[in-house]
């Protein structure tokens, strides 16, 4: 796992290795410009081959904040390897910091290339060193333009920390932004880097190590609340599958869901789980499913039963429940819900509340009280709009807050599915999810991933290591990422189905497999 930070967070640390650890900021910045200019080269060569760089002109445009200074270190680095390197400041030089001040100091002492009126579309590389997570406002103005210029250009567009305009916290545009080949980010991924659409604007992101250091001189942890990544290194860390288990050991899933005429959504969910690894699934549906569903996946099981005793054995035979998928919200759907969500929380059982589940849970938001620490609800961007009464757009303003807010409300793990999912509990645990692609957004997707997610719970049951469920999340979030990649990878991102998504599943697992055994 990697860690993600905000933008203050950015600056505690920064702020605590120059204090507390006495590193010169300088040492920072040159480490920063360093691997920015290191990155730089690298492209050139691999464009032009390792020889002549004669044809390249590279133009840094740089603000008065430390961004600036990185961008001033990183234009005398390139000039001082014999590349055409020019720097263009942009704004007021009265506002120069410090360090940026100092930088300014030594590129004019190598006697860097200074442009006033540059001729944009005669550089091959244009470096934005304007803003980094010192952005504090909407980019108005003469920075605007410059911005607007840059973006025209065809040049090769290289972002030094993050591109400038996107908001280090949220990933929005403010104003205008600019839009980057690459981005090269010291010591930690942003939030803004991971959230949309500044992940879009950020091209390829590279994480530099400057020699920030997490730690108080006391050992305690600085940025304690910063968020995480799961990478693929993590899938070693899935439980293995016990060599003398047996189908009930490998974790029993209960899923409510289906509806007359709807089984879809259960025979997806149903599936996924069944491909994730779980020992047994049963379908709790309507009588008029049994037949296309034991004709669709033959592996489930199926009861239609609904009446107190029936549904007492049902909930004591699984270790983990799905609520929702094509549930319908009215008449036998609400009732089969209501009962599973509240008896399930009084078992103590995990329960996953998705799609219908929750559009229900948005239409008697009483029910809230049955939503406990064992609960992941799994909405979408609509289904969050109608649990929290806050529009889409008000939504994407900023996700982390709004899926925070209403895990903390609720109590329960809120895995919020969008380009970038986030995953967070009460306890601002956060992880924001960076497998998947938008050949992921069709339909029958959430019910595979709500499948999943029931399937990773089931791994974690005979096993000794704890850990929270808001990771248990994360981690299956991050599998159906790894699914849709590949089905994207064999089918095309507009051709892709949520059944090529379950298909790749098994491969995502053996990944987990080869890599715990070395
Ligand atoms: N020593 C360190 O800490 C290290 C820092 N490092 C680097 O420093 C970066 C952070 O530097 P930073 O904190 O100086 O902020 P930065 O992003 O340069 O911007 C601040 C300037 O922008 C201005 N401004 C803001 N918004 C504006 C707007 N909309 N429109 C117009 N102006 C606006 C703001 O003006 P003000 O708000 O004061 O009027 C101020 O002048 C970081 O991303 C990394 O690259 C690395 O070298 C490692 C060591
Ligand atoms: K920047």
């Amino acid at each position: 796992m990697k860690k993600v930070v905000t933008c203050s967070q950015m600056k505690l640390l920064d702020h605590g290795t120059i204090h507390n650890m006495h590193v010169p900021s300088l040492v920072l910045m040159e480490r920063a410009a360093l691997a920015t200019a290191e990155e730089i080269r690298k492209y050139l060569e691999k464009k032009n081959g390792s020889g002549n760089l004669k044809k390249e002109r590279i133009l840094t445009v740089c603000g008065f904040g430390n961004n600036g200074g990185d961008g001033i270190a990183i234009a005398r680095l390139l000039h001082l390897a014999g590349i055409r390197s020019e720097i263009y400041l942009a704004g007021n030089p009265d506002k120069m910091t410090e360090e940026t001040r100092h930088q300014w100091d030594i590129a004019m002492s190598y006697q860097v290339p200074v442009m006033n009126n540059p001729v944009w579309d005669e550089y091959t590389v244009i470096v934005d060193g304007i803003f980094g997570v010192g952005l504090s406002r909407e980019i108005t103005g003469n920075y605007k333009e410059i911005i607007d210029h840059m973006n025209e250009a065809p040049a090769y567009k290289a972002a030094v920390d993050i591109p400038s305009g996107i908001h280090g916290d949220t990933g929005a545009v403010l104003g205008t932004a600019f839009e980057a080949d690459l981005t090269v980010t010291f010591a930690y991924k942003k939030r803004g880097l991971c959230l949309y659409p500044g992940r879009a604007y950020a091209g390829r992101t590279v994480v530099a190590d400057i020699g920030i250091y997490d730690r108080d001189r006391d050992g305690s942890e600085l940025a304690s609340k910063a968020a995480w990544h799961i990478e693929k290194s993590d899938m070693k860390t899935l439980p293995a599958r016990k060599p003398w288990g047996n189908k009930g050991t490998f974790g029993k899933v209960l899923l409510v869901a289906g509806s007359k005429g709807m089984c879809g959504a259960a025979c997806l969910s149903a599936s996924a789980a069944l491909h994730g690894g779980a020992g047994m699934v049963k379908i709790q549906t309507v009588e008029e499913n049994r037949i296309p569903l034991q004709s669709l996946l033959p592996e489930a099981m199926l009861t239609s039963e609904f009446d107190e005793e029936a549904n007492k054995k049902n909930l004591n035979w699984c270790d983990v429940l799905v609520i929702g998928p094509g549930l319908g919200t009215e008449g036998s759907g609400k009732e089969r819900m209501l009962w599973f969500l509240e008896n399930g929380a009084k078992a103590g059982k995990p329960v996953i509340l998705d799609a219908d589940g929750l559009n229900i849970l948005a239409m008697h938001p009483q029910w809230m009280k049955f939503i406990g620490e064992q609960t992941i609800l799994t909405p979408h961007m609509g289904e969050m709009s109608r649990l929290c009464g806050l529009n889409v757009s008000e939504l994407k303003e900023d996700p982390v807050a709004r899926a925070y807010q209403y895990a903390e409300k609720s109590g329960g793990v809120l895995v919020l599915k969008d380009a970038c999912t986030v995953v967070t509990d009460r306890n601002e645990k956060l992880y924001l999810n960076l497998s998947g692609n938008s050949g992921m957004a069709t339909a029958g997707s959430g019910d595979v991933l709500s499948g999943i997610i029931a399937s990773v719970l089931c791994m974690y049951l005979s096993c000794e290591e704890e850990r929270e469920l808001s990771y248990k999340a994360a981690m299956a979030v991050y599998i159906h990422g790894l699914c849709g990649d590949i089905a994207r990878e064999k089918k095309g991102s507009h051709g892709m189905t949520a059944k090529d998504m379950i298909e790749a599943l098994p491969e995502v697992l053996k990944l987990a497999e080869v890599q715990s055994k070395g």
